[in-house]
């Protein structure tokens, strides 16, 4: 008789981060790309670039050819507004669910529960290949503890989630992942499971990892140093209004952590209603012309079309550009509202430069 994997229905085993790197791997010019991106970051973070950094795309990607039209145009924004914002495209694969639901399309890429994981971990570092030639950086959440083996190459900011900054196991991972980081506040809107994740992350942590040759190994890190909070609401109740902003500010100070703030304007911070997410923009731009030096970043779930549908067992009437998961805002709102945040930090800036003439 057994006494293990008595729950376990199958084991496959998986290519090698190493064979899967050789099977897509990337060109100098994205490796250029992708660390002058993530230096981008930490130079917003230590106030050496006076821009803000905007995450803004789809809640999740399910369909590449959609994905990829959301790049061009982001890029074409991104290119209109790089004086004041730097851009970065959500690129999101591994989606954490509440109970349960779809987890991403590197779970399920044929979004019908066959869970063919290793063609998701291709559909998806092929797309992220993409979009990182198009020149556009990529945010993700890191949620699997292994895939950063696979994927971080590809990547410029990771966000981890409000239902895993608690985890002990993400803090580990977050703590050797060679991108800046933001972590969210819980999902019942407490700030302390963030705080705590930052003092965790800037140590080095031993823990269980995979290596490049796919062996289970002792990782040694050395702490993350480029890590931040993502206020992002809950329990109910927003957090990006100047008084839960000072009130951060004043819980970073009393820890010795860096004030630096990322507003999540989705999720509780919107009530999940996407048509608010504008308004959450508006209130942080005022924030900041009204003198805010903390909030260095902003996040924006945004989609080609705006809303949300169900995946049911009919694939075919899925609506094209439109999530799967959390209501987004649709492209043409997307576009304005980032368009007058940079109008509105240029003309302060342009303000600030004349009086100091
Ligand atoms: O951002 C996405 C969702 O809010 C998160 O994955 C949880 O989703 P769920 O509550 O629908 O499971
Ligand atoms: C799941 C997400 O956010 P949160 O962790 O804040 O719920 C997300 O940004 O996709």
């Amino acid at each position: 008789m057994s006494l293990e994997n008595t729950n376990i229905t199958n084991l496959e085993r998986l290519v090698t981060p190493l064979e899967f790197k050789q099977q897509f791997p990337v060109t100098d010019a994205i490796t250029t790309h992708v660390e002058r991106s993530r230096q981008t970051i930490r130079d917003i973070l230590d106030r050496k670039d006076n821009r803000l950094f905007v995450v803004v795309g789809p809640c999740s990607v399910h369909d590449t050819k959609a994905a990829l039209e959301y790049a061009e145009r982001l890029k074409r924004l991104s290119d209109e507004v790089q004086d004041q914002l730097f851009i970065l495209m959500r690129v999101y694969f591994e989606k954490p669910r509440t109970t349960v639901g779809w987890k991403g399309l590197i779970n399920d890429p044929y979004l019908d529960g066959s869970f063919q994981i290793e063609k998701g971990m291709s559909i998806g570092r092929e797309l992220m290949i993409k979009i990182n030639e198009i020149g556009l950086p990529i945010a993700n959440e890191a949620l699997d503890p292994i895939s950063p083996q696979y994927m971080q190459d590809l990547i410029s900011w990771s966000a981890i989630g409000a239902r895993t900054t608690e985890s002990q196991t993400h803090r580990e991972m977050a703590s050797g992942l060679s991108v800046p980081i933001g972590f969210k506040n819980g999902t019942d809107g407490s700030l302390g499971v963030a705080i705590n994740a930052l003092q965790s992350v800037s140590s080095g942590h031993s823990f269980l990892g995979i290596d490049p040759q796919g062996k289970v190994s002792i990782v040694h890190s050395s702490g993350n140093q480029y890590a931040h909070i993502v206020l992002r609401g809950g329990g109910g109740k927003q957090n990006y209004d100047s008084v839960n902003v000072r009130l951060t500010e004043r819980e970073l100070r009393d820890k010795a952590l860096p004030v630096n703030i990322m507003v999540d304007c989705s999720h509780a911070n919107s009530n999940k209603d996407p048509e608010l997410q504008p308004l959450v923009l508006e209130n942080i731009t005022q924030q900041i012309l009204e003198g805010n030096q903390s909030i260095i970043g902003v996040m924006l779930e945004s989609h080609l079309n705006p809303g949300s549908q169900k995946l049911t067992d009919d694939k075919s009437a899925l609506e094209y550009g439109v999530s799967i998961t959390d209501g987004c805002i649709g492209w043409d709102t997307t576009e304005s509202c980032l368009k007058e945040m940079a109008s509105k930090l240029r003309q302060l800036k342009q303000s600030v430069s004349q009086n100091y003439v």
